[in-house]
């Protein structure tokens, strides 16, 4: 029973220490995927808001330069008219380049293409008319948009961009050309400036997927198409929004990155032709020290599960044994106590209950015998000529033959009933309630002790010798009346007596208490 509690005990606890260490993972888990979600959302927030500076910045540049561009327009009707002063336009666009921060180029040109004026003298006199940027408005002039070219590669091994508007005449047809060329390296400074981080790149490139500038520098990557099918820059392009953020393959470097792009627009400089920009970073880099937690998380929860385990193993071990120490230590004491009644109620010889145990059992008995009106008896035995044995065959043997006595005594009577050691070689057998008629009662005892009388003289053997032995008995009744246990013992006594004097192996009725 205290072992089936402890197993369900046992159990139990491992059911709740598997609760508390699933609910802990659980916790270690949510708050590990809470963590990674708020690194990704401010990473998020972080590139969206780079890739919108610069493109604000890009935008404020642009502004500058498309209004240098109109304010040469305005000026060519002052050169056109006073024709002798055309050669200062030239150091007017120097001037002008000169105080345009990023500018390198500036170039007017006239309706077929040729340069009639330029910062840079060399380039007088050149035709761009086979230009992307000059066949695209000589398709759609308009003095109102601002052109921006595709990227090319300019000598100097970068890529330079062209933005250029241009006048008509009252047709509608091309009549001056002003040409600004962009040096993306201008813009360098301000991508530069955004890359918070070592892993953060930034790009920089023309709508039609040309890359113009990639910070840090990868010479190698300027001119490359990112307008393939798949891109993250051609699902920002395809998305149509002016802003994205996406994650997957960079085209450019083959790495897992959160990207963030932009499409400078800027609608009210009617810009045809746009630029993207991409601010960018690792997403495994990123989260590099999220993973080094999440390692650290998966440890403790594992080196807590372990610990628990093995202590909660190592308690139940425990007190398994300390359980089996007291189990055997009550063993021993319950052995103890049942050796103690043993010898306080029992003779040691023959284990019959001695004569302490008889006299209560008799107290109890006359009790019930007078409350049910019913005849109990008392049978004295002693043993004919025992000492004869022993002091012939032994003391040992003379125990022998009281052993088996006794089992012949117990084999005779009733589960009611009691055979006791008196003493020496007298024993005494208590039949209870027999009968409510004396008579009666008087004649069923008297059939027990001749049946008894019979079973004991039968041969004995002690150990090895064949021995016969008889008892003399006297029976006497009780329970009719309330009478002192020594006075019934005494009347049985007596009887034996007169048995034993009649000429033994017989018994003798005592006279009524
Ligand atoms: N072996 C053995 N002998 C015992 C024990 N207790 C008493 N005796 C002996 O039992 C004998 C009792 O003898 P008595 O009853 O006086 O004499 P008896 O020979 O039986 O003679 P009657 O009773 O007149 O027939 C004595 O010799 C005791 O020493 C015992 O536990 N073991």
């Amino acid at each position: 029973m205290r072992f089936s509690v402890t197993i369900t005990n046992n159990r139990t606890q491992w059911l709740l220490l598997s609760v508390v260490l699933i609910s802990f993972a659980s916790l270690i888990a949510a708050s590990l995927f809470y963590e990674r979600s708020r690194v990704i959302e401010e990473q998020r927030q972080r590139l969206i808001t780079k890739a919108r500076v610069v493109d604000e910045n890009i935008v404020r540049q642009l502004e500058g330069v498309r209004n240098g561009l109109q304010s040469i327009l305005a000026d060519l009707e002052y050169f056109d008219h006073f024709k002798a002063r055309q050669h200062l336009l030239g150091l007017r666009l120097k001037a002008l380049s000169d105080a345009m921060p990023g500018v390198r180029t500036l170039n007017v040109l006239d309706a077929s293409g040729t340069v009639i004026a330029s910062n840079r003298a060399e380039l007088a006199g050149k035709n761009f008319a086979d230009r992307q940027y000059f066949t695209m408005l000589t398709q759609t002039p308009d003095p109102g948009d601002l052109y921006l070219s595709q990227p090319f590669a300019s000598v100097l091994g970068a890529y330079s961009m062209n933005l250029v508007q241009v006048s008509t005449n009252e047709g509608g047809a091309i009549e001056r050309v002003v040409t600004a060329t962009l040096d993306p390296e201008f813009f360098q400074v301000l991508l530069s400036s955004v890359r918070f981080a070592d892993d953060v790149w930034v790009a920089l490139a023309h709508v039609k997927g040309v890359l113009a500038l990639h910070l840090p520098e990868r010479r190698d990557l300027l001119g490359v198409d990112l307008n393939t099918p798949g891109s993250l820059f051609r699902q920002h392009v395809d998305g149509a929004e002016p802003s994205s953020f996406l994650t997957g393959p960079v085209k450019t470097t083959g790495e897992n990155a959160w990207m963030a792009q932009r499409t400078i627009t800027a609608p009210h400089l009617r810009m045809r032709g746009a630029l993207v920009v991409a601010a960018a970073r690792s997403a495994d880099r990123a989260l590099e020290p999220w993973d080094q937690i999440a390692k650290l998380g998966l440890g403790v929860v594992a080196l807590v599960s372990l610990i628990s385990a093995v202590t909660l193993w190592q308690t139940q071990r425990n007190r398994a044994r300390a359980m089996a120490v007291l189990a055997h230590e009550e063993a021993l004491r319950h052995q103890a106590e049942q050796e103690v009644r043993q010898m306080a109620f029992y003779d040691a010889l023959t284990h019959l209950p001695n004569r302490r145990l008889l006299l209560d059992r008799m107290s109890q008995q006359q009790a019930a015998s007078v409350r049910h009106g019913r005849y109990s008896a008392l049978l004295f035995l002693d043993l004919d000529g025992f000492k004869q044995l022993n002091d012939r065959h032994g003391h040992d043997r003379g125990d022998r033959l009281l052993e088996q006595v006794a089992q012949r005594l117990q084999g005779e009577i009733r589960q009611e009933d009691t055979a006791a050691r008196w003493a020496g070689d007298e024993f005494i057998v208590m039949l209870s309630e027999l009968s409510g008629d004396a008579e009666d009662a008087s004649q069923r005892a008297a059939q027990v002790a001749a049946k008894i009388l019979a079973s004991l003289a039968r041969e004995y053997d002690l150990d090895g010798l064949a021995y016969r032995c008889t008892a003399s008995m006297g029976v006497a009744l009780f329970g009719g009346e309330k009478e002192p246990l020594d006075e019934i013992i005494k009347r049985a006594d007596k009887a034996m007596y007169q048995a034993k004097a009649s000429g033994r192996n017989a018994f003798a009725s005592a006279a009524p208490g």
